[in-house]
């Protein structure tokens, strides 16, 4: 069973929900991303999503395109993401690291290089953003051979056909995307993500993530209920740039984003 597959599957038994929050790795600069890492675990995560920064990051909205700008300033690259989550994992052995990217960078170190050093750097998830469904079936495995889990994304106009052929080769969990549109927008239909992804557990038995929109302990609360466990992006993203000058600060700030969401989400258990 995979770190990711474990998490869970432990907090399914409690019947309490995933809290995943995403950074973009060296925002604001290469030196913070690994301190912060441990801030968000200390604050509740239970799996984080770190973004390898990328120039055209097209599924992404004006908040995180500037992170992956900041970190790219620094010289960010996927080599150094790789080692910032090798330095991760020296101290902390359980969270599951999801790395999330496009596919450009990974194609520039080849596919099974990546594979490879992702592994040995303790990486448990890669989600590819725009890796084309005709292309998948063909890397996914390089990952899951790796015993990495290939984690994609479901949209709310993904076909039933393309949802039952994506989990097929998607591991871990999937990761329902709750509005057309890009990163950091605010659109979220709470009843219509419920029904959504009502349907896509009837499609297949793997656990279901939603992101896109939530920006507090409230919405957190509303995609718990109906969900597996919830991705949070820009309002973090959103808090490192406003708080990058002083890194006490910022640490304190990002924790009192995420603490109330992670009582939010396990209030409804209780
Ligand atoms: O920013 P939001 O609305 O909180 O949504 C999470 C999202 O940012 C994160 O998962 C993400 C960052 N880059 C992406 C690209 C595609 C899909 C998802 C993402």
């Amino acid at each position: 069973m995979s770190r990711i597959e474990g998490v869970l599957k432990t907090l399914k038994g409690q019947g309490r929900k995933a809290l995943i929050p995403y950074i973009t790795a060296g925002d604001p600069n290469p030196g913070a991303t690994v301190d912060l890492m441990h801030t968000l675990v200390e604050a509740g995560a239970d799996i984080i999503e770190l973004g390898v920064p990328f120039s055209d990051p097209m599924a992404d909205g004006p908040v995180i395109q500037l992170a992956c700008e900041r970190a790219l300033a620094h010289g960010t690259s996927l080599r150094q993401v790789l080692a910032m989550v090798k330095e991760f994992r020296a101290k902390d052995a359980d969270t599951p690291i999801v790395l999330m990217g496009y596919l450009n960078p990974m194609e520039a170190m080849g596919y099974e290089a990546f594979a490879d050093a992702a592994r040995d750097s303790g990486v448990d998830g890669v989600l590819t953003v725009d890796l084309p469904p005709e292309e998948a079936d063909e890397v996914a495995p390089l990952f899951t051979e790796r015993h990495l889990d290939a984690i994609f994304l479901l949209s709310p106009t993904t076909t039933d056909d393309r949802i039952r052929a994506i989990s097929e080769y998607c591991s871990g969990y999937v990761y329902y995307v709750s509005f057309k549109g890009v990163t950091g927008a605010g659109k979220l239909n709470v009843e219509e993500v419920a029904s959504r992804v009502s349907h896509i557990h009837e499609l297949t038995a793997l656990p279901v993530g939603v992101g896109f929109g939530i920006r507090d302990a409230e919405t957190a609360a509303a995609v718990g209920r109906v969900s597996d466990g919830v991705i949070v992006g820009s309002v973090l993203v959103d808090t490192i740039a406003r708080n990058q000058a002083d890194t006490a600060q910022l640490k304190r700030a990002l924790a009192d984003l995420l603490q109330p969401m992670r009582e939010a989400l396990d209030s409804l258990s209780s």
